[in-house]
């Protein structure tokens, strides 16, 4: 191999085949290797450099060298680190741009540094469209080397109004955890709209295509986003040989790799509510697990049917209520390990390239700058108005579906979580009571400080 290449991909799958031809693309040298030979053969034919070894790869890099992961995550990135850690030398660079769980990446940041390597657990998100013409990437980790990256993974980056869609979130695992909140609220946002599609065939009373149309409306609106986009177009698609709609078609249950539960699991330890999230996890569990040979009957026929507009209303304020959830969970995340995320910094770098890329995302950020503070962002100005305003649309939804018996656990998950926080009272001074009652736990007095402690045997 006679020119160094720039960089280093290891793992031509899906996202690395596409993220290296895209690297390519923008001027930079590039090598790749796959364990898998076929994978090598299907990058050359792409017309990428693929080595035949990790070995290889490594020779044909300028120094400092980097090289980037893109391997599953989990065991195969702790493997691929022993292959090339014996090959690199101090102030070389290794990137894992898998969507690996922050923790490994903490792990894994302190061990390399231990041997004078650099590290950076990059968010990727945009799936093999965006790796190969602009993905969003959340870098953290060791800022020497995000500086010495950031060139050209700014140059690979999705651009919204000019601006890269490429930002170095925080220290060690801030960037993974980033992406690991970034596929919370698209499990929420996916679930949010499945439930749309559900409502606006048996409450609304449309067919596919007609709920196509409808879900395509709603794109063409100010809260278009990619994945209201997408669903458009899977609701128009019909099988080529029935030429029937291809979701009738379609088995009713979907599985996961792990991300959504990572993230509930992350909010729980860190006492975060993310119910819209947990919902969509427990949901694609229970079309996991029901037996769908039991499934009895049809949904009950509306009275009347529900208004699409209703159910339009009521999907852009829950996913404002996801949105909110990640950010939340970013905040608290970031004071937990000491990392200094940006919230509206992270909501700008994902208003193109990502799979949760909306038109909303930039309403959101605007509002992050203009009325900073480390509240909820729940419980700032600009989001209590936009969700006061869909309530009422909101609860026409809730109040359908429960009529015909249409699961919505989503929809209400996320209409609790947003009216709890504006609620006069949300029954918490009961289940104080009933603690202290049982287990001496204490309670809090609004007339006076301290923590109290009653024999609430009624007398
Ligand atoms: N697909 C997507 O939309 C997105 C994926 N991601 C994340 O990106 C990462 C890669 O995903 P994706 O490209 O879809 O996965 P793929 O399975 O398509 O590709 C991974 C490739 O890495 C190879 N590989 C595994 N271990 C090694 C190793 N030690 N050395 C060299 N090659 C190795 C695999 O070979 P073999 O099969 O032989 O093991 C495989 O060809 C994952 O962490 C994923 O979660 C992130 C955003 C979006
Ligand atoms: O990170 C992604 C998009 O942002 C990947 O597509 C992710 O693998 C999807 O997650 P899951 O398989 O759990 O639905």
């Amino acid at each position: 191999m006679e020119s160094r290449a720039d960089i280093g991909v290891v793992g031509l799958g899906v996202m690395g085949r596409n993220l290296a031809a895209n690297i390519q693309d923008k001027g930079f040298g590039v090598v790749g290797f796959d364990a898998d030979a076929t994978q090598r053969g299907r990058a050359a034919a792409d017309g990428l450099v693929a080595a035949a070894s990790m070995e290889v790869l490594v020779v044909g890099l300028r120094g400092p060298r980097a090289v980037l992961l893109l391997v599953p995550a989990g065991p195969a990135v702790d493997a691929a680190i022993a292959t090339l850690r014996p090959l690199l030398a101090a102030g070389d660079i290794i990137v894992d741009g898998g969507n690996s769980h922050y923790p490994d990446t903490i792990r894994r940041g302190r061990e390399l540094a231990a041997a004078g390597l650099g590290f950076v657990g990059l968010g990727v998100s945009g799936g093999e469209e965006g790796a190969r013409h602009g993905p969003a990437l959340m870098a953290g980790g060791d800022a020497a080397a995000w500086g010495r990256l950031e060139p050209l993974l700014t140059a690979i980056a999705a651009r919204f109004d000019g601006q890269p869609c490429c930002g170095h979130v925080g220290a060690d695992g801030a960037g993974h955890f980033v992406k690991m909140a970034h596929n919370g609220i698209e499990y929420g946002q996916m679930q949010l709209i499945a439930e749309a599609c559900l409502l606006l065939r048996h409450a609304a009373g449309l067919d596919w295509p007609a709920a196509g149309t409808a879900v395509a409306g709603w794109n063409a609106g100010e809260d278009a986003s990619y994945l209201l986009a997408i669903t458009g177009d899977i609701l128009a698609t019909r099988d080529g040989q029935s030429g029937r709609p291809l979701l009738e078609l379609t088995a009713d249950r979907t599985g996961h790799k792990g991300t959504g539960v990572w993230t509930v699991e992350a909010a729980l330890g860190l006492g975060v509510p993310v119910p819209t999230m947990a919902a969509a996890v427990w949901a694609r569990a229970l079309s996991a697990t029901r037996d769908q040979g039991a499934v009895d009957g049809a949904y009950a026929a509306p009275a009347a049917p529900l208004a699409a507009g209703d159910i339009g209303v009521a999907l852009a304020a829950a996913s404002l209520v996801a949105y909110a959830e990640g950010l939340d969970l970013i905040a608290a995340g970031a004071a937990h390990h000491g990392w200094r995320t940006d919230r509206a910094a992270v909501a700008e770098l994902w208003r193109a390239g990502c799979i949760i890329r909306s038109a909303t995302l930039d309403r959101i950020a605007a509002a992050l700058r203009a009325e900073p503070g480390n509240q909820s962002f729940l419980d700032r100005r600009w989001t209590r108005g936009q969700l006061a305003d869909a309530l009422p649309a909101w609860r026409r939804v809730l109040a359908a579906g429960a009529d015909i018996g249409v699961p919505l656990p989503a929809f209400a998950a996320a209409f609790h979580h947003a009216a709890g926080r504006a609620a006069p009272e949300v029954g918490a001074r009961v289940v104080a009571a009933q603690r202290d009652r049982f287990g001496a736990h204490g309670f809090a007095r609004i007339d006076r400080g301290g923590t109290h402690h009653a024999a609430w045997d009624g007398k």
